[in-house]
């Protein structure tokens, strides 16, 4: 032992003494002084002090677990951002950043940015899915497995099922409008939800959920979707906390729980698994559950019948509420901006008066015939992405440099597309306000057409690198076929133009409030 180690010795032992004594006497004041040593620690000492924020979020986890629990992270980072600057400490160990060149770097593959545990909190436990592993190696290895399947060509292949879907809603929304006469208000907002909803069901499992049939939220599943997803990102700040909640043995046991197991979705995709289990034959179509079967035979022991399960479940958690959500924003930023919706309504007539699309839209045709809808599409993922919280990563190895200054290995790292899609310098001095217009470039005109390049390359509404949204392909097909096809049909109003819809962001950002009036066109 040096001669430093034999002074600390009993230096070490009078400071246990000390708070032994402390302890005795009250154990809460013990525990606080405990506490406010910890927090002065981390705020002080930590490598990451010389970062700016808010004075309680350098010390305590608590603090971004309040901002997730408030629900309105999406609007809490751009005000910090614009508080604190480019870089601000959003956790003892995490920096959030605004530059959209450092989230290229921070999401870019290969450059050994990790998940972080935030993942690690979101079910299903024991076998995580695409989405909630947090192991690389392992994340590698499922997606070779679930790459055919979520390729667009696979989705493509599934168009009749969502064409079927956009019939049933189409359906619905006749039978709620008197011929004629705008119909009372309807709650839009709802149905673009129930149809993200059957979409999944009838892609991932050949079973509409039957929200559009039903016209409600069948067994309350989306609102138990949501109040998970609450959850995963109030506890997902602080994912230790999830050994003694959710992950503990008493959970499932307490009142006021409801097994997710027990949820209507769950169960609906157990059940289709079952089937599939049980019957030798196969469904007459390729679903994405078959299709996920089929690279499970290919190597039982890389892709178990679990991960088959968890992929395709994750594939309906992870893509209702993002696709709804943006749908959402869309249909409110072009029904509150008059001048906007005259204009897109009448590029979807011209295109429909020419023949050029079909009863029921096809992605592609959106694609070509269809500018200015793509423009308010993508001015839509800009001004409210769908992932309303950050995404997280971790610093690898030895540490790294970003925006010139070095982090150290371990620390957090921070990036909410929010905040990122509002840097005027790519997408220019109005960035918050919604304008379509950003987005289109007269034929030849190489400066804009780079400069709109150059915004496509720093949007992140579908996040980035190795771990970019893989079923954004069906969201994109299914968002470019529903949303002209409801255009078309129907003519909508607002009930209270200028009111903004409720947002709640623990993930994904759940809206409420889209009212509608509407008839047929
Ligand atoms: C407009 C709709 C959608 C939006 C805006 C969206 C957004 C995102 C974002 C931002 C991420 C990255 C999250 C992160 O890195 O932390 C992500 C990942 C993911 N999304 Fe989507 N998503 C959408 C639709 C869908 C759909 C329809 C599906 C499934 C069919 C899906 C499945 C997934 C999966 C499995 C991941 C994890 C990918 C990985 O880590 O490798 N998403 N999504």
């Amino acid at each position: 032992m040096s001669k430093g180690g034999s002074r600390e010795g009993p230096l070490v032992h009078s400071t246990l003494a000390t708070f032994w004594a402390l302890f005795r006497y009250s154990p809460t004041l013990t525990i606080v002084t405990l506490l406010a040593i910890r927090f002065l620690f981390r705020r002080y000492v930590s490598p990451l002090r010389r970062y700016p924020g808010p004075f309680l979020a350098s010390g305590t986890r608590l603090h971004s677990a309040f901002l997730t629990w408030r629900g309105k992270t999406h609007e809490d980072h751009i005000a910090l951002h614009r508080k604190y600057g480019p870089v601000v400490r959003i956790q003892p160990n995490q920096l959030s950043f605004a530059s959209p060149e450092a989230a290229r770097q921070i999401l870019s593959p290969g450059k050994g940015f990790h998940k972080t545990l935030f993942y690690w909190v979101f079910p299903p436990y024991g076998n995580p899915d695409i989405f909630t592993e947090v192991r690389e190696e392992v994340h590698a290895t499922k997606k070779r497995f679930v790459n055919q399947p979520y390729s667009l060509a696979s989705f493509q292949a599934m168009t009749p099922w969502v064409d079927q879907t956009i019939q049933l809603l189409c359906d619905k929304l006749d039978g709620i409008c008197i011929s004629g006469t705008l119909s009372t208000p309807l709650n839009l907002g709802d149905y673009l939800h129930y149809f993200a909803f059957d979409v999944l069901g009838q892609v991932a499992f050949s079973t509409a959920f039957g929200f559009l049939e039903q016209g409600k939220d069948v067994d309350g599943a989306i609102k138990s979707i949501d109040a998970v997803q609450v959850y995963d990102g109030i506890v997902g700040q602080i994912p230790f906390l999830d050994r003694f909640l959710r992950r503990a043995f008493y959970w499932d046991y307490l009142p006021w729980v409801t097994p997710l197991s027990n949820n209507y979705i769950t169960r609906t995709a157990l059940a289709q698994l079952a089937k599939r289990e049980n019957s030798n034959t196969k469904p007459g179509r390729r679903d994405l559950l078959s299709m996920l079967l089929e690279s499970h035979e290919k190597d039982p022991n890389k892709f178990d019948k679990n991960s088959v399960f968890a992929v395709a479940h994750g594939a309906i958690f992870a893509g209702s509420d993002s696709t709804a959500s943006t749908m959402q924003t869309f249909m409110w930023n072009i029904l509150n901006n008059p001048s906007i919706y005259e204009r897109l309504i009448t590029e979807i007539f011209d295109a429909h008066q020419a023949g050029k699309l079909s009863e029921i839209v096809a992605w592609d045709e959106s694609q070509k015939h269809l500018p200015y809808f793509q423009a308010c599409l993508k001015e839509a993922m800009r001004i409210g992405p769908a992932v309303g919280l950050a995404i997280y990563r971790k610093v690898p190895g030895t540490g790294t440099e970003i925006n010139g200054t070095f982090i150290p290995c371990g620390t957090e790292l921070a990036v909410n597309a929010w905040v990122l899609h509002r840097d005027q310098d790519i997408f220019g001095r109005d960035a918050d306000v919604y304008r379509p217009e950003r987005w289109l470039a007269a034929e030849g005109d190489e400066k804009n057409e780079s400069r709109i390049k150059r915004m496509d390359r720093y949007m992140f509404q579908f996040g980035g690198g190795s771990h970019v949204c893989i079923g954004r392909n069906l969201a994109i097909l299914e968002i470019n076929k529903v949303l002209p096809q409801l255009l078309r049909r129907y003519k909508f109003e607002l009930v209270a133009p200028g009111r903004p819809m409720h947002q709640h962001s623990s993930f994904f950002v759940v809206q409420e409030g889209l009212e509608v009036r509407f008839q047929r066109r």
